[in-house]
């Protein structure tokens, strides 16, 4: 397998290793955890009766809980720093040009533009899984942001999807709409309540450029069925939309300033049209899920059409005939560059009943080069982990996994 990772290239082996994670229900190429300090102050047990989108804590008013119950969505006004924010930017420029390469990040060109030699923010409608650029991640880290983000997983917090969006100009309807849908329909974990999308504008967005558009106490209707829906222009690979629009909810569009952020539910009906200016429109977003959430089986589910043109594509693009999983995940470390000793350390933990993971729970890792991790049992006591290998997947066959068991996969971690 090695010799695979030599064959596809640097470019190539990463993004297969990303694509894997998002089919493998093992770990895929594992970094060391990191661990940032939750306020671990949010019961865990949602309020009984009036309350069940938000857990109790003393950040938000009655009025804000009030309103995400109804609504399904909270818009914090001016909660991340323009200096942040131009940090952000920055680093989406150094990605963009290949400056700087993170393992696993995909980047997202636009289809008309896809041939054009060469990558710039003129091309690039967004980036995704940047958990491995740590400028980038500082958005999922941010005290501000992860205190609300509290109010909806509780303490243990898992960040399981970042993306840059950059919406381009867009003046022949080519490009980057998203229809509407539900994130839900994309994740393999529930309990739905558990999950919330942090997004934060990075310049003002509004309906010309392409905001937010959100149908309101949509939350509270079931997953929907999703997939090509018939609109102007084309439509991007893998950006499902509802196929029957709901009419009847009105739409609202939410205008939001630099800096300001909005959580929202992961059944939230909610999209964005095209960018109708000369200018781009740049959010960055993270969804968040409670390390207790659980993996379920997409199996005779309307989520289950998802998993089959995922499986198509990797097939195709790997020239497989079948994607055997098992054999893959042996690759990681001759995939994954100067991980080598963390993912080969895992891979034997995943093939033998002990490794230096559980030994490092059990306190029995004396081995330097795991001084200083944080054992999955510590991560449950108010941190947020930052784990793609915990990144869900779509090939889950056994329902009642932990998000967090799939971190360490073996062990007895409670
Ligand atoms: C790992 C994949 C995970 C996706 C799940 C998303 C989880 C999100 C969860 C959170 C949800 C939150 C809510 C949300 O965000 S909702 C939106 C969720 N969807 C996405 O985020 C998809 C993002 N895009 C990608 O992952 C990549 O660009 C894909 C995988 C699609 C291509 O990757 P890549 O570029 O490396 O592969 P390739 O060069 O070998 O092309 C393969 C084929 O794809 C065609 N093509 C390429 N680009 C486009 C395009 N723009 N328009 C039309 N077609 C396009 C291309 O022509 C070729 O077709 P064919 O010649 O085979 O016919
Ligand atoms: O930022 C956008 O334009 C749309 C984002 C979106 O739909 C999502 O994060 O699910």
């Amino acid at each position: 397998m090695e010799r695979l990772g030599e064959r596809l290239g640097e470019r190539s082996a990463a993004r297969l290793a990303a694509v894997l994670r998002h089919l493998s229900p093992r770990p895929a190429a594992a970094p060391a955890p990191v661990s940032i300090p939750t306020s671990a102050q949010v019961s865990v047990v949602p309020q009984s009766g009036r309350f069940c989108y938000t857990l109790d804590n003393d950040l938000l008013t009655t009025e804000q809980r009030q309103f995400y119950e109804d609504n399904g969505y909270l818009l914090i006004k001016n909660l991340v720093s323009d200096e942040d924010i131009e940090r952000f930017r920055k680093e989406f420029w150094r990605i963009c040009r290949r400056e700087v390469k993170p393992p696993g990040i995909m980047i997202m060109k636009d289809e008309s533009l896809r041939s054009q030699f060469g990558q710039s923010e003129n091309v690039v409608n967004k980036v995704q899984d940047f958990q491995e650029d740590e400028e980038l991640f500082r958005y999922c880290t941010l005290p501000e942001v992860l205190k609300y983000v509290e109010c909806f997983t509780g303490p243990n917090i898992m960040a399981m999807h970042t993306m840059l969006i950059n919406k381009l100009p867009d003046s022949d309807k080519q490009t980057f709409l998203h229809p509407m849908h539900q994130d839900l329909h994309y994740f393999p974990f529930r309990p739905a309540s558990r999950i919330v999308c942090a997004w934060t504008a990075m310049e003002r967005a509004h309906q010309d450029n392409g905001c937010l558009v959100v149908q309101p106490g949509t939350h509270r209707t079931a997953l929907k069925p999703h997939g090509y829906p018939e609109c102007e222009g084309k439509t991007n690979k893998l950006f499902h939309g509802l196929l029957d629009e709901d009419e009847k909810t009105p739409k609202v569009h939410l205008v939001m300033e630099k800096g300001d952020t909005v959580f929202f539910h992961p059944l939230l009906i909610h999209g964005s049209g095209i960018n109708r200016t000369s200018g781009f429109r740049k959010s960055i977003s993270c969804h968040f899920a409670s390390s207790e959430c659980h993996y379920i089986d997409v199996k005779n589910t309307t989520q289950e059409h998802l998993e089959k043109e995922l499986q198509e594509m990797v097939c195709k693009k790997y020239d497989a005939t079948s994607v055997e999983l098992k054999t893959y995940g042996t690759s990681e470390h001759g995939l994954c560059k100067g991980k080598e000793s963390t993912c080969r350390r895992l891979r034997e933990e995943q093939d033998g009943e002990r490794g230096p993971e559980n030994e490092l729970l059990l306190g029995k890792n004396t081995d330097p080069a795991w001084a200083g991790r944080i054992p999955f049992v510590d991560l449950c006591k108010g941190n947020l982990a930052k784990f793609c290998t915990a990144k869900f997947s779509m090939l889950i066959h056994n329902d009642s996994t932990e998000l967090g068991q799939l971190m360490y996969v073996k062990g007895n971690l409670t």
